[in-house]
């Protein structure tokens, strides 16, 4: 992102969680005052006469256009408040609403589906089952079938702490799913469908779950992800990872040229490069954070680059802070699996204590640790200086 923050990349399908930007703009715009509006109530009629203020710029979850839609309908004692208050209690009152609002987003992604998969005729039938011979390369599946540490790390390399990188696709499964992709796409011009594209980030690319192939994925994540996340990423849910986003992204001189700094909606991230014939698009990473501290600047030893390779995996937390260099020739195609889990979701709510995978948390409990020993020494020298005089 040009002014260097990292943007919370989201997916237009799933519940958002409270994003870091969001929160810290609401904030910082003094949107929240402390009590919550119990008695608000809307007029019946609007107040036509009533000219509505412009919340654009103030991050919320709802489109700034529906605040001033809804402003007319606020009782004659608000309209004089300020813009912050009137947009607190409107929000207040839409998130009243909101768990309706879930179920029709739900409903309507349904019948998304439903209209593609009725309607599109997939190229490689073969791809839409799980079939790990066919799938995998062989080091891949038998790691997988011992399960233990020991034979994961005999076939992953670690370049940088957290970034764990494998040989994982054959090759003939890559050109499928390219082909696969392309047939979709294909479709979807010639046959006028609007697609919703994988994410806020990206102007191309698919999701694969839309046309078919959620119940491999869900299958890829639950025999092979899980277990290595179990091993690799414990502590940000990897032993209970329960739902996945899966997507292709597409870069080139005529697709998206790159992508911006961001944490993924994912607890953890498989990306592999599926080819084709490209250069550039280096996968750049800068530290795991947490929310309070995404925009922390990293440390040296968090600076690492990464060359995506076809048919290589490359897997890692969703909060290690990333982004994708430009494309400059050829097309890059690569798949995503963001993996998410429900209990480690639930359980962040209620976490008091600074969590164990941000980096910052755990420099700032480190100098506090050491603030606190080198106090006690002060204190203790003090003493055996006043009782030795
Ligand atoms: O282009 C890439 O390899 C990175 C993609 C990515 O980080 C994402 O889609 O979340
Ligand atoms: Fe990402």
């Amino acid at each position: 992102m040009s002014n260097g923050a990292v943007d919370p990349r989201k997916d237009n399908h799933s519940p958002m969680a409270p994003d870091a930007s969001a929160a810290s703009n609401s904030h910082g715009n003094g949107v929240v005052p402390s009590s919550a509006p119990s008695h608000l109530r809307l007029r019946l009629n609007p107040n036509t006469e009533h000219n509505p203020d412009r919340y654009d710029g103030i991050e919320m979850e709802f489109n700034p256009l529906l605040y001033s839609s809804l402003e007319r309908y606020l009782p004659s004692t608000m309209l004089g408040a300020n813009r912050s208050t009137k947009a607190y209690y409107m929000r207040q009152l839409l998130l009243r609403y909101a768990p309706d609002g879930e179920r029709s987003r739900v409903k309507k992604n349904k019948e998304y589906k439903d209209k593609i998969m009725s309607n599109y005729q997939p190229m490689h039938r073969e791809l839409y089952h799980m079939n790990p011979a066919a799938f995998f390369v062989s080091s891949f599946t038998k790691a997988i079938s011992e399960n233990t540490e020991e034979a994961f790390r005999s076939i992953i390399s670690e370049p940088s702490p957290g970034v764990l990188t494998f040989e994982m696709l054959q090759p003939r499964f890559c050109e499928m799913l390219l082909d696969e992709v392309e047939h979709f796409e294909r479709w979807v011009r010639d046959t006028k469908f609007r697609i919703m594209r994988p994410n806020t980030m990206n102007a191309y690319g698919a999701v694969l779950d839309d046309f078919g192939l959620e119940t491999m994925l869900d299958k890829l994540m639950e025999d092979f992800i899980r277990p290595m996340s179990k091993i690799f990423f414990p502590e940000v849910g990897g032993a209970t990872l329960d739902s996945h986003h899966g997507f292709v992204v597409e870069y080139g001189t005529d697709r998206d040229a790159d992508l911006g700094f961001h944490v993924d909606d994912s607890e953890v991230t498989l990306n592999v490069c599926l080819g084709e014939q490209f250069s550039g698009g280096e996968l750049f990473f800068r530290g795991v954070r947490c929310d309070k501290h995404v925009n922390v600047e990293s440390k040296p030893e968090e600076i690492f680059d990464y060359s995506h390779v076809p048919g290589r995996a490359v897997i890692h937390r969703g909060r290690h802070r990333h982004g994708a260099r430009s494309t400059t020739s050829g097309h890059r195609v690569n798949m995503l699996v963001w993996c998410r889990s429900s209990v480690f979701r639930e359980m962040k709510k209620y976490e008091r204590h600074a969590p164990s995978w941000c980096a910052e948390c755990q420099r700032e409990k480190k100098e506090r640790q050491r603030l606190s020993i080198a106090a006690i020494n002060l204190e203790l020298q003090k003493r055996v200086g006043g009782a030795a005089s």
